[in-house]
């Protein structure tokens, strides 16, 4: 479904990006993780199309996405900070996505149901709490039933109850064929709804692996013991 080749980012003089070269299929949740730093909301900007690559090549079902636009609607993304207008209501933030999206064929409100935030939509998104404004990102994010879906550290900031519900609604997007790419530093939580492990380190792929083969291979019964083995021993798997 992405198909990303050779591909290099640089911020001046730091290399970001280092020749990342990895295929994502359909129906899976892949977990990036990688140390503070190593490049991994870079990568999911570039494949947003938000960061340009110095070079490489990014495909979507085999068409190249350097440099377009239409594509963008495919992909759901929650920002690791949601950035809004800090006057605009939360009824107004989500009419105007709305708006823009008036092409879209499904709405899926499941998110601002659960996350009740009808019952708040009077209140301006520059007076809501950290995780607040978190659960109106999630609920942007799927709002429009998208194929692909990039979350940067999603639960970071929601309280446990708002995590499970966005747990939940990730692994059922899965089932449903999404592609759902998740940034994330907490292991526990990757094991719950990941299949893959995405790990970058210094802008390069350190492993690209299934959860129950990186156990394998480590031999350890723990995704959070299993990769700091690998970290710690420059084990390769
Ligand atoms: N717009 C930018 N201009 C200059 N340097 C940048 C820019 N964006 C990111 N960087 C640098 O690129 C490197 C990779 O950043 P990135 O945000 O991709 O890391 P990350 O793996 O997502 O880190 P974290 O786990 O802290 O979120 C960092 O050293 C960062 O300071």
């Amino acid at each position: 479904m992405i198909a990303i080749e050779n591909l290099h980012k640089s911020y001046g003089k730091l290399q970001v990006l280092r020749n990342v070269s990895v295929e994502f299929s359909p129906g899976k949740v892949v977990s990036i993780i990688g140390p503070n730093g190593a490049g991994k909301t870079t990568l999911s900007k570039c494949i947003l199309g938000m960061v340009l690559p110095d070079s490489g090549e990014i495909k979507i079902d085999g068409q190249s996405v350097l440099g377009k636009h239409a594509y963008r609607s495919q992909i759901g993304y929650m920002p690791q900070i949601g950035r809004y207008p800090e006057n605009m209501k939360i009824r107004q933030v989500i009419e105007m996505i709305r708006d823009i999206r008036k092409d879209a064929k499904e709405v899926d409100e499941e998110l601002i149901g659960l996350y009740s935030l009808k019952e708040i939509d009077e209140k301006r998104m520059g007076a809501l709490s950290g995780g607040t404004k978190q659960k109106v990102s999630a609920a942007l994010a799927f709002m429009f039933n998208p194929r692909i879906l990039i979350l940067d550290e999603p639960t970071a900031g929601l309280d446990p109850i708002a995590a499970e519900i966005l747990k939940s609604k990730i692994l059922k997007e899965k089932k449903r064929g999404k592609l759902i790419l998740i940034t994330s530093h907490i292991m526990s939580e990757i094991e719950e709804v990941a299949d893959e492990v995405l790990c970058l380190v210094d802008g390069s792929i350190k492993f690209y692996e299934t959860i129950p083969d990186l156990k394998a291979h480590t031999q350890e019964e723990r995704l959070s013991r299993a990769v700091a083995k690998i970290m710690n021993e420059g084990y390769h798997p």
